[in-house]
């Protein structure tokens, strides 16, 4: 039995408008996650997953409520740079070449030359860019962009990744390989991930538990078990068993 990672405890988190109402963006969230844990939270625009992930990564604080990972505010852990963060978009600076895109946070947090030589290496080949290194962002598709972005956050060991839609911007070939990928680079190291996405087949073909919201404000409003078998493959989303759980969650969204 896998130790508790993250506990999230009646959490809600309520905003301020341009002309001072409330915006409540989260209500009484209330949410285990096991360490070493695929973890999807999926619902529709406006539901309040990015600000989820954006408390427990300590970018914001919750109006009430309680966040601790193992034992720890969410603030410790940031100051010990436990986190990852992979964004939308990667942002990567166009005048630094993917290897120095990689480099740029480790040279921040003053990590040795040769260590970081050897960082970039290990995640340039974790994420299949190990020839692309010396390339520019413009000479990379938007999928390979999103794997720098992915070295990048890799690159500093990170406890716990945080993922906000990382491949929504991306055609759907791309994303399916990108999310075969990923799956592959979390096989080897099982760090807890928290994946932001509103697309249901993608959480199904990620995830150990898919967590849904529903919106206005945004509520826990079920928590599904995949149960299926690892590795996952690409074939996994031709099988009946698939498309079910794809119907079970769709469900949930009924009457939302
Ligand atoms: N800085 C802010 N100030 C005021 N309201 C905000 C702010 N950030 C988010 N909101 C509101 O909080 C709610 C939840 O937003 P959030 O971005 O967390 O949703 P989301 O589920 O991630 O949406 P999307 O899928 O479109 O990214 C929305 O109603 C949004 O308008």
């Amino acid at each position: 039995m896998s130790t508790t990672d993250i506990q999230i405890r009646d959490v809600s988190m309520t905003y301020t408008g341009k002309n001072g109402e409330p915006i409540s963006a989260l209500q009484n969230i209330n949410l285990d996650i096991r360490e070493g844990e695929f973890i999807s939270l999926l619902g529709p625009s406006g539901c309040g997953k990015t600000t989820l992930l954006r408390l427990v990564a300590d970018l914001l604080q919750p109006t009430t409520g309680n966040i601790s990972i193992r034992g720890q505010s969410p603030r410790e852990i940031r100051l010990q740079q436990k986190f990852g963060i992979v964004f939308q978009n990667p942002v990567l600076y166009d005048w630094r070449t993917v290897r120095r895109n990689i480099c740029l946070p480790m040279e921040i947090m003053k990590i040795p030359r040769k260590e970081r030589t050897a960082r970039i290496n290990d995640v340039l080949e974790l994420v299949g860019l190990q020839n692309f290194g010396y390339k520019y962002p413009f000479e990379l598709s938007g999928g390979m962009q999103q794997r720098v972005g992915i070295a990048r956050a890799l690159a500093l060991k990170p406890e716990i990744l945080l993922m906000d839609e990382p491949f929504s911007a991306l055609d759907e070939f791309t994303r399916e390989k990108l999310n075969e990928d990923l799956l592959n680079i979390w096989s080897k190291n099982k760090k807890t991930i928290i994946f932001v996405t509103h697309n249901i087949a993608e959480s199904v073909f990620l995830s150990d538990r898919v967590v849904v919201l529903s919106p206005h404000p945004g509520r826990l409003s079920a928590i599904v078990d995949i149960d299926l078998p690892r590795p996952r493959t690409s074939e996994l989303r031709e099988k009946p068993v698939f498309y079910e759980y794809v119907a079970k969650i769709r469900k949930c969204f009924e009457g939302v």
